[in-house]
């Protein structure tokens, strides 16, 4: 006699995950029941709202399209976070100091502002742990005034990326990135954009350890859902130090931001007072209307069809794109059988190949080495603009191919990526790259979707509902 009853906490957020166990427990006669739903009272209100706040980081991704942000700092009792000075280590406890690791070791990357390079010139590693997870650094600004020298320029503690607004000191850029240090210009350096960047990446949660005026913007910006605010027993004064948050516009304390569910924990001889900024997003099933869903072929009316996008890997049906963690294994620029971490690596590397010149042969090699899809798209699209003679000069004719070799191979290694093809059968599927007019299908349909249309050239294949044309065949 196994299990009978289950108490399902929340549905879950993503749409194409949600419901789905619910729904199969159900078919093996196991009793389900959901909170909020078939379970109503008290106590089980506030077990949802427990639920809500161990879920909180992909609700509010789920919700806002960035990474759940958390601001951290610590602050003597008169409200400083530092000494006039600059001077700060440390106003928190080494116990306070091990926490902030295990919020480290629980983000995908943390953030800090120029000035904290500058004046701290912090590690921002979890050293709690050996061989415990380690975020990536992330450093903003705008004037890219940062030093030659410092411990964030050691990528061998972290990744790092610097995210700049774009031409700001190319020179020491260039000097950065000789480094390994990742460099992200932006048109306009702010908050809001540098999350929507990292939830492209696929981030999570992230740590915000900056200071008092990059903290001001982001919550200004209304990036920051979560604050975890350490007050130390210890009194430094200063008319000039530091605090917390900077400018935020607001002349009455009527207007200050109430935080929510807040608690309160004792950490040795400090104190840790965290609070929500926003009420934790409620993300009970929405149908999305239909013109929510971009029509990508004008003939088909979005009323007949039922029109499918992906984007992120996150996403409805996300392991359909070339970033999703599935590797393949196809011959490398030697022929030697090699396995490319993503579609994408692959694809970015065969710009260079068959090309005679060492130059291109290393940029291959670059590619194959690269941590992530996005690295692996940054430096093959960067090269192709810098270097465009590196570039194969058959590629525009070559590279449907190429992508179509390398999805078949994808969906052959892993059946389940097929099984979840066909389940698509009759609906359009597009890929909503809002960048990329020639793979993806644009916000208003505008973009020839070809990364859709391979997709749906591939499920027809297999359900044998059409030939497999000659053309595409030959190369694979
Ligand atoms: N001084 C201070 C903090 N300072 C924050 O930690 C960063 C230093 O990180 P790391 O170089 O990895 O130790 C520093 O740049 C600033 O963001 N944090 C705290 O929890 N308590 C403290 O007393």
């Amino acid at each position: 006699m196994g299990v009978t009853r289950v108490v399902v906490g929340l549905r879950h957020p993503l749409k194409h995950l949600r419901g789905k166990a619910i729904q199969l427990l159900r078919h093996q006669g196991i009793q389900v029941d959901v909170v909020g739903e078939d379970l109503q009272s008290k106590l089980f209100k506030e077990a949802l709202g427990s639920c809500l706040i161990v879920n909180a980081p992909l609700l509010y991704r789920a919700a806002f399209h960035v990474p759940f942000s958390v601001l951290k700092y610590a602050m003597t009792a008169d409200g400083k976070i530092a000494a006039s000075t600059g001077h700060a280590s440390w106003v928190s406890g080494k116990a306070s100091r091990g926490r902030v690791f295990e919020l480290r070791g629980r983000s995908d990357a943390i953030i800090v502002g120029g000035n904290t390079v500058r004046l701290d010139n912090p590690r921002l590693t979890a050293r709690h742990v050996k061989g415990g997870h380690v975020p990536v650094r992330i450093v903003m600004s705008q004037s890219f005034n940062l030093p030659e020298e410092a411990n964030l320029w050691n990528v061998h503690d972290a990744y790092t990326i610097v995210a700049t607004q774009r031409g700001a000191r190319r020179d020491l850029q260039k000097k950065l990135a000789m480094k390994g240090v990742e460099v992200v210009e932006f048109e306009m350096l702010n908050p809001r954009d540098v999350m929507s960047y990292c939830y492209d990446r696929g981030y999570l949660s992230v740590l915000w350890e900056c200071g008092g005026t990059l903290a001001a913007s982001a919550i200004s910006a209304r990036v920051i859902h979560k604050v975890y605010a350490f007050f130390a027993p210890k009194i430094i004064g200063g008319v000039n130090a530091p605090t917390p948050v900077g400018e935020l516009g607001m002349k009455q304390m009527t207007q200050a931001i109430d935080l929510i569910d807040v608690s309160y924990e004792q950490v040795d001889r400090d104190m840790l007072m965290s609070g929500f900024l926003q009420p934790i997003p409620d993300l009970s099933p929405v149908i999305p209307s239909v013109d929510e869903i971009p029509s990508v072929d004008p003939e088909v009316s979005p009323y007949e069809t039922n029109i499918i996008s992906f984007y992120k890997t996150w996403d409805t049906f996300g392991a359909f794109a070339n970033f999703s963690p599935h590797p393949i294994s196809l011959p490398d620029e030697n022929g030697d059988c090699f396995t490319w971490p993503t579609v994408e690596h692959y694809y970015q590397a065969h710009k260079f190949v068959s090309v005679d010149n060492p130059q291109a042969r290393d940029i291959v090699q670059e590619i194959k080495q690269a941590r992530s899809p996005e690295e692996a798209a940054r430096i093959g699209r960067t090269r192709q603009r810098e270097l465009p003679e590196l570039v194969r000069s058959d590629w525009e004719s070559t590279k449907i191919d190429v992508m179509y070799k390398a999805i078949k191979c994808k969906f052959s290694t892993h059946p389940h990526l097929t099984e979840m093809l066909l389940s698509t059968a009759g609906s359009v599927l597009v890929e909503a790259s809002p960048h990329d007019l020639f793979w993806g299908g644009g916000r208003e349909g505008e973009g020839l979707n070809y990364l859709g249309r391979l997709l749906m050239q591939l499920r027809s294949e297999i359900l044998g509902t059409v030939q497999t044309t000659g053309k595409i065949e030959e190369s694979t």
